[in-house]
């Protein structure tokens, strides 16, 4: 079945996932309420959201774990009954049936790397390479029952790095991670996205999320309020100005007149935004006889602009 909104034109890769119209209700629960979305190729795509937002449930129907209500899913350009064919092509570190309690970290791996077509006889490399790179070496003969919060983590990203992949899927990925743990998960993100590959990070630490991601997808109560590139919703996000003067009490009065509600801040004068433009700003400083040293707009943190996008829509 073709999906429904056609080819990708030529001069643009297709995007490593799309989905369109999805939806997923438990009961009368909605979980996910109709979202079109994309995550472009080579992307680091964060998913935002509030607790219970749908991000899980997104993940889960993305990654064909669950099956959507409605809608349509594509994963890396399959479709339909061809989906699990994009599977061995995605690694992913979601909450679910997890490891053996009985068995060591490595043997572990061992057994989820055995169920990997692309990797065939030898399977030590792999595995150790992959323990190597989540930092588990000195922990892989331990039993799995008795690893911490953060050691299980670690080692369901080690299961979706055995192979090169080309869409990795991170569900709260630092969940329980020490911040040692933080920076490895970092490192393996920026070393994915070097090499090309699309990730999709679900993460409630928005500074995270901005330190390493390109693009963002912020969902609330199953529907997704915005999404797109990282850079351009915080411009379009931005806030206030900040005006440098010699004189800000001078300042404040006249960008009161002019309408605003100024207040000073470490010494300058910050203009929330509002009906005045930089040009606005200016013109009524130099109209008072305020000298103006720089007028600048700060640009807004994912914080912000997440607070602002899912208060505006409680
Ligand atoms: N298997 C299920 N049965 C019933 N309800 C479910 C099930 N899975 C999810 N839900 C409900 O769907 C909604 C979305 O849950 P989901 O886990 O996708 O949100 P989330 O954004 O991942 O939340 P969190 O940030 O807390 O992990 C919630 O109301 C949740 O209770």
């Amino acid at each position: 079945m073709p999906f429904p909104d056609g080819p990708t034109p030529d001069d643009q890769p297709a995007p490593a996932a799309r989905v369109r119209g999805l939806r997923k209700t438990f009961g009368r629960v909605v979980a996910v309420d109709g979202v079109d979305l994309d995550l472009p190729s080579g992307a680091i795509v964060g998913m935002l959201g509030p607790n219970g937002s749908g991000k899980t449930t997104l993940i889960r129907m993305l990654l064909g774990l669950t099956r959507p209500t409605a809608g349509h899913v594509e994963l890396l350009g399959r479709t339909g009954d061809d989906l699990p064919a994009a599977l061995p092509d995605v690694g992913a570190l979601v909450e679910g049936p997890g490891f053996h309690p009985f068995l060591s970290g490595r043997d572990n791996l061992r057994r989820a790397a055995a169920t990997e077509p692309r990797l065939a006889g030898d399977l030590g490399a792999p595995v150790d390479a992959a323990l190597e790179r989540v930092g588990l070496t000195e922990a892989a003969r331990r039993r799995y029952r008795g690893y911490s919060l953060g050691m299980k983590q670690r080692l369901g990203l080690a299961a979706a790095l055995l192979v090169p992949r080309r869409l990795v899927v991170l569900d709260e990925p630092t969940n329980g991670l020490d911040p040692a743990g933080t920076r490895d998960v970092r490192r393996v993100i920026a070393e994915l996205h070097d090499a090309g590959t699309t990730v999709l990070l679900s993460s409630h630490l928005l500074a995270e999320v901005e330190a390493v991601c390109t693009h963002v997808a912020v969902l609330q109560r199953g529907s997704l309020l915005v999404s797109g590139e990282l850079s351009g919703l915080l411009d379009a996000g931005a806030g206030e100005l900040v005006v440098t003067t010699d004189d800000p009490d001078a300042a404040l009065d006249a960008l009161r007149a002019a309408g605003a509600g100024p207040y000073l801040r470490d010494g300058g004068v910050v203009v929330p935004s509002g009906p005045l433009e930089p040009p606005d700003v200016v013109s009524a400083l130099v109209h008072w006889g305020v000298g103006v040293w720089e007028v600048h707009r700060r640009r807004a943190h994912l914080e912000e602009l997440f607070a602002r996008l899912t208060e505006e829509d409680a």
